[in-house]
């Protein structure tokens, strides 16, 4: 059920979005994806954001609709990605009396997105200024590098409303039932996740504000046990793993890693791990690989050697990987070569640029198919994960 009530005076003028292909030409989206935007009905009439341009239409009748007449008096840009910035010019245009309301880099990028001359419309605001809208008072907290040098969130004081940019944002249109985390996780570690020390100090400053209700530009309005949503960030900022558990990744051309892989999933369930959750690099999302590597304690990556060097789907993991600062986990190494493997050494090389990583001492070679020994192998690689 789609919830978007705020409150008498602050407005959920967003859209839903079930059509896009791929979220940042990307990420798949299977339930769609939300891009939000907040009216706030005081004396100074204020929106919080716009929308993507497919969202423009519906946008602009929820915003006419809540306005009933009145005109925005300020217009708060948290972030200029065109998801949330797309329709600045729009709104701008719209209100020709308008005032913008950004940090200096906003100000900057804006000119980079927009041919627009803001210099009498435009008010640059710091770290901690307030803005009174009337009986609402606007107060602006930077957040730079989650995930852009501009974007900043803003704290409503009055109903002690968060609106958070981009953070605590999450993929799916706002009428899809499904667990918060499972998304906001792949959302947040794929597209903010190598900003962690960033996030950690905004989480410190949003820690001395007395926050009732959270706002962000995707996904769900977050009103209850906000203590639960923060830990999970805290923990994912901090790369630390969520749960006991093993991601399995495999990157297999005939099947034969594939099989050993399956093995190993069986042998450990069998042993009586609970969470352990096998991925086909070739076949499955990337992005919910890297979350569920980021979720759990323990990774295993079974290639496929390729030319003298890894399958290439398993490169693109790794790549990922690195990208978004990995660290803090046990890895373990499987590899398949008909003449010449190489893959184990390559993961092992590559795990051992990362911070905090503990490589397993047995590494499983398989020569192209499944063997007994591989299967004793196996088995005692289990042991030595759930030891
Ligand atoms: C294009 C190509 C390149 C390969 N390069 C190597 C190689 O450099 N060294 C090696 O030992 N095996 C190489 N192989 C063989 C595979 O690694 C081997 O057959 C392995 O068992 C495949 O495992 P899979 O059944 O999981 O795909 C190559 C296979 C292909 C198709």
């Amino acid at each position: 059920m789609k919830d978007t009530k705020i409150s008498d005076s602050v407005i959920y003028i967003g859209a839903d979005d079930k059509t896009l292909d791929l979220f940042e030409s990307q990420y798949v989206i299977p339930n769609g994806v939300s891009y939000n935007s907040y009216l706030i009905l005081d004396e100074k009439v204020t929106v919080m954001d716009t929308v993507d341009a497919r969202a423009t239409d519906e946008w602009l009748q929820n915003l006419d609709t809540a306005l009933d007449g009145k005109k925005v008096d300020y217009l708060v840009v948290s972030h200029m990605e065109p998801d949330h910035a797309a329709n600045v010019a729009t709104l701008i245009e719209k209100f020709p009396e308008l005032q913008v309301i950004g940090n200096a880099k906003t100000f900057n990028m804006i000119a980079q997105f927009f041919d627009l001359d803001l210099s009498s419309r435009s008010i640059i605001v710091k770290e901690g200024d307030t803005i009174s809208l009337g009986t609402h008072t606007l107060q602006f907290f930077m957040a730079p590098m989650v995930h852009w040098p501009e974007v900043m969130v803003t704290y409503e004081q009055s109903e002690k409303i968060l609106f958070s940019a981009d953070g605590f944002g999450k993929f799916g249109a706002l009428d899809t039932e499904e667990d918060w985390a499972e998304e906001a996780r792949r959302y947040y570690l794929n597209i903010v996740g190598k900003y962690g020390m960033q996030v950690q100090a905004l989480l410190k400053k949003a820690s001395a504000l007395d926050i009732q209700m959270i706002c962000p530009l995707h996904g769900p309005i977050l009103k209850e046990n906000l203590g639960y949503y923060i830990e999970k960030y805290n923990t994912w900022s901090s790369y630390e793993p969520e749960e006991d558990g093993v991601l399995i990744a495999y990157a297999s051309i005939h099947g034969n890693t594939r099989k050993a892989a399956e093995l190993l999933k069986k042998d450990l369930e069998e042993k009586g791990a609970k969470n352990v959750v096998l991925t086909d690099l070739s076949r499955d999302d990337m992005s919910k690989a890297l979350a569920d590597a980021f979720r759990f304690t323990k990774l295993v990556v079974a290639c496929a050697t390729y030319d003298g060097g890894l399958f290439p789907c398993m490169e693109d993991f790794l790549h990922h990987l690195k990208a978004k600062n990995y660290q803090k986990r046990t890895v373990a190494l499987i590899e398949n070569g008909s003449w010449a493997p190489m893959a184990a050494k390559q993961m092992k090389a590559f795990f051992e640029t990362l911070k905090n990583i503990s490589i397993c001492e047995n590494v499983i070679t398989v020569k192209s198919t499944v063997k007994p020994e591989t299967e004793v192998a196996l088995a005692s690689l289990a042991d030595t994960l759930l030891a």
